[in-house]
């Protein structure tokens, strides 16, 4: 094959090889059989053993990057990550609401989110493509795992729109991955992990990004770090648009307009936390109006428009 034709043959299967990721791994509707799958990821491998040149960065071939770091290095977050208040029954729920009422007045919305037991991770994209990952770490200073949150198959390497900007999210292991993982520590007579969000942790913190890739991590995207001159002027606009760029977001979020519709929606996800395939701890509830949000501002720890109401903790069923 010529360079040529290579050229477009390589370009075609990338465009076609991520389309099928996105909607396997993103929308959770596989569209080809795996076996299809990877007979194409094959015959990209080939091209691009051939023309070296045609390994760009989005393909899908370079999801699994090659060395092993010797140590993750430092990054500073220019807009910090801040923890969340905690609420640990409905009358602080209330005793929030209030709260936010006295700052912005009567007319307030809320969104309803799963709160993910996983890893906070920021993600950082130039002109659409994946830069830049790092931990949370104590909010202002995280650790460089670009690599490794590159092996997350949910995470867009190239966004839809070429876009510069800094998403937040959490990484996690699905619990299916987390049973599978632990089966074959016990068998290799490793200490299991105690739970998917530790087994997330320990995966991230692996300096060879092959084990990280090995390990079946997935992500949900939940935040902008600053929407700029997008227009957007609610934290729900701002996940749509998450959608759009090809970004993984929680389907079970909900819009509310009042701190009664965020109890009984808390109360659902009670009795409903076993069935959901990855490990939640609570709620998270955040005032929609991105203008409210900056009237309402952060303590320096964490922001006054947001809450997480916390479960009980479940009983570990080894
Ligand atoms: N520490 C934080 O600010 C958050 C932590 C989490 C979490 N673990 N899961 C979901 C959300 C969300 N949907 O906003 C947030 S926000």
């Amino acid at each position: 094959m010529d360079f040529q034709s290579a050229e477009k043959k390589a370009k075609d299967l990338q465009n076609l090889l991520n389309q099928y990721s996105y909607d396997y791994h993103v929308l959770d509707q596989p569209t080809i059989p795996d076996a299809e799958y990877d007979r194409l990821l094959r015959e990209l491998l080939e091209i691009e053993e051939q023309f070296p040149e045609l390994q760009t960065a989005d393909s899908p071939t370079q999801r699994v990057g090659g060395e092993t770091l010797s140590m993750f290095h430092k990054v500073q977050h220019t807009i910090p990550m801040l923890s969340l208040g905690n609420a640990f029954d409905d009358q602080e729920l209330r005793d929030f609401d209030r709260r936010v009422r006295q700052g912005v007045g009567d007319n307030v919305s809320y969104v309803c989110e799963l709160k993910i037991d996983g890893l906070a991770v920021s993600l950082i994209y130039e002109d659409g493509m994946f830069i830049r990952g790092a931990t949370r770490g104590d909010g202002t200073t995280g650790e460089d795992i670009t690599s490794n949150l590159r092996t997350i198959r949910s995470l867009p390497i190239r966004l839809k729109k070429p876009v510069s900007l800094e998403v937040r999210g959490e990484a996690f292991m699905p619990k299916k991955s987390f049973v599978a993982l632990n089966k074959a520590r016990k068998e290799r007579e490793e200490e299991p992990f105690a739970n998917p969000r530790n087994a997330a942790a320990g995966s991230l913190r692996q300096l060879d990004p092959k084990i990280a890739a090995s390990r079946n991590l997935d992500v949900f995207l939940y935040g902008i770090a600053d929407v700029g001159d997008t227009g957007i002027r609610s934290h729900s606009e701002g996940l749509d648009y998450l959608e759009q760029l090809g970004f993984k977001t929680n389907k079970e979020r909900r819009k509310v307009d009042s701190i009664e519709a965020v109890i009984e929606y808390v109360n659902g996800w009670v009795e409903k936390r076993p069935d959901l395939p990855y490990d939640i701890d609570g709620i998270v509830i955040k005032v929609d109006s991105l203008d409210q949000q900056a009237e309402l501002g952060t303590t320096a720890k964490s922001p006054r428009w947001a809450i997480a109401y916390k479960f009980p903790a479940e009983e570990v069923v080894t």
